[in-house]
């Protein structure tokens, strides 16, 4: 009679590869129950892979199986880079997850970043979260739901505008006047090298303390990240962006409730948070001047406009938001203008000439009149394209209906799709074939373009213009940081000389959910 067994098992054995395995044996029972989940897992990466509806985009065939691929990217600190590697390689649609599409086609930037409600961030962000009295609690960049985003956004939104900043133009005189005399007394009085790049950030800390709460936390005043809060906020980013690729991490990791695996908070700034609130509340607050708002007094408005939605806990998720959000950003733009910009004596001293015909040593430049330097206008610009602080993918879930691509391929709903940045900033196609480098007087108006074709030309090179996001989700902090940037960078660049100690120094940089730097070793001379 012929045997039932299927080809290979005889009598409790089973044999593979000439390898016999005894299956009524405690190891044989032992190899099969690994073996056999081994191959039921590896069928069901198969299957997923050959079926997927993304499966006809080109890409590393590695990332069509698992997201571990893109965590790896993102762990070599290395990400845009990669990516873009990838763009050259495969072309505007590249697949680098299982179900995620990187693109590089700003021309649709407006349809995935808009402001319609129907495209919502995806699990990525989630881990930007912190749990409170045991509930997973979100805030404005990472509540992923568009109709509580607008609910959350919706009381403060008024207080990011232009008048409201300019109104903290007082505020960041005072803090700009502290960097100078700081960077005079430590570094220029004595002769000594500055590590320039860590005072950028130690100023942007401050600043953002200031503008918040009307306190400096003093990482100035003590020449360095003396709570840790720096490092700790590193942390925290490269957190978001390493369990943002397999987003359930962040459960086994940062959520358990049995212990929290995930970067450790940032105590210190959240205790001087919570003390300025209540301060404020009570109206001990000895460090606010009523003629000088900042955004505690903003959100306490807040509160009595809208106390259906703003308590104080949701006062303090908003300054420590600021915090997160608006103080590496700005340093890292800060550190890439004076870097890109020193290493490039010709585009530095073109910058340095303009400044200083307009502006004398240690007086806090007026924002009205810094924004008025065309130069530094396209310094500035050319710097948020060639080095965006937030250096990855921005992810969203394709909505009912699909995404239909300019090849007229449609990416099914479910999918996700995002563009980076660093990416569409260097995308050949808009930006010239000298898009790799680093070239400000490329945002001027050039010799024999009329006015009309240079609006075109601009309002072109704004939809490859993500460094700040797009749509209801674009950046909130924009007007603040840019006010802050066009203020410092001339006032600096009219009081000092500045010069890279080392010419040929090569920054360090990291590349994951910001692209960090580190670096600009400098020597500063007082010019009179
Ligand atoms: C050069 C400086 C900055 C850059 C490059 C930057 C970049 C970005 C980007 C790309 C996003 C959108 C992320 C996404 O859609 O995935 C974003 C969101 C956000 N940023 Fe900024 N940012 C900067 C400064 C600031 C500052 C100074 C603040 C606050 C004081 C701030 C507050 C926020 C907030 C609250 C969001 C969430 C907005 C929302 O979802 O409604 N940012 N930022």
């Amino acid at each position: 009679m012929a045997s039932v067994l299927p080809r290979g098992w005889s009598n409790g054995t089973w044999s593979v590869g000439g390898v016999d395995f005894n299956v009524s044996s405690n190891a044989g029972k032992a190899t099969i129950a690994v073996i056999a989940p081994s191959i039921a897992c590896f069928l069901w990466f198969w299957v997923a892979y050959q079926t997927s509806p993304l499966r006809k985009y080109p890409g590393p065939f590695l990332a069509g199986f698992t997201n571990l691929w893109r965590l790896w990217q993102v762990v070599s600190a290395d990400y845009a880079p990669r990516m873009k590697k990838l763009h050259e390689k495969y072309g505007p649609v590249v697949r680098i997850g299982p179900n995620l599409l990187d693109l590089d086609l700003p021309e649709i930037s407006r349809v995935v970043y808009n402001t319609d409600g129907k495209w919502v961030k995806s699990d990525f962000y989630k881990n930007s979260s912190s749990v409170i009295d045991g509930k997973i609690t979100y805030h404005m960049f990472s509540e992923c739901d568009n109709v509580e985003h607008a609910r959350l956004k919706r009381p403060v939104v008024r207080h990011y505008s232009v008048p409201s900043v300019l109104a903290m133009e007082p505020h960041m005189d005072k803090v700009i006047a502290d960097f100078l005399a700081h960077l005079q007394k430590r570094y220029v009085e004595p002769k000594k090298v500055c590590e320039f790049g860590e005072w950028l950030g130690y100023y942007a800390w401050d600043f953002l303390g200031i503008v918040t709460f009307s306190k400096k936390f003093g990482y100035m005043e003590q020449g360095r990240d003396f709570d840790g809060t720096l490092a700790i906020a590193d942390q925290s980013i490269d957190y978001l962006g390493l369990c943002g690729q397999m987003p359930w991490l962040d459960y086994w990791l940062d959520k358990n409730p049995i212990y929290a695996l995930g970067p450790p908070n940032i105590a210190n700034v959240t205790g001087i948070a919570i003390q300025s609130m209540t301060a404020r509340l009570k109206g001990e607050d000895k460090n606010f001047v009523s003629e000088k708002p900042d955004f505690l007094q903003y959100f306490i408005e807040s509160k009595s406009t809208h106390p259906e939605i703003v308590d104080e806990g949701k006062i303090i998720g908003y300054l420590l938001l600021n915090l997160i959000a608006g103080a590496d950003t700005t340093a890292i733009t800060m550190r890439a203008l004076f870097y890109h910009s020193l290493k490039n004596p010709r585009v530095f001293n073109k910058l340095q000439d303009e400044v200083r015909s307009h502006f004398e040593p240690f007086q806090p430049a007026p924002h009205a009149k810094a924004r008025a330097l065309p130069y530094l206008d396209a310094v500035v610009r050319e710097t948020l394209r060639y080095h965006p602080a937030v250096s990855m993918i921005m992810e969203r879930i394709v909505p009912p209906g699909g995404l239909t691509l300019p090849d007229g391929s449609v990416v099914p709903a479910g999918s996700l799709v995002g563009m980076n940045p660093y990416i569409v900033g260097r995308n050949k196609s808009i930006f010239g074939e000298d898009a790799d480098d680093f070239n400000p007087d490329r945002w001027l108006q050039k010799d024999g373009e009329t006015d009309l074709q240079f609006d075109e030309r601009m309002k072109l090179w704004n939809t490859a213009h993500l460094t700040f996001g797009g749509g209801s989700r674009i950046c909130l902090g924009r007007n603040l940081s840019l006010m802050e940037v066009w203020k410092v960078v001339p006032t600096l660049i009219a009081t000092f000389d500045i010069a890279l100690e080392n010419p040929n120094e090569v920054w360090w940089t990291c590349s994951r959910w910001f692209c960090r730097n580190r670096g600009l070793s400098c020597r500063l001379r007082r010019r009179f």
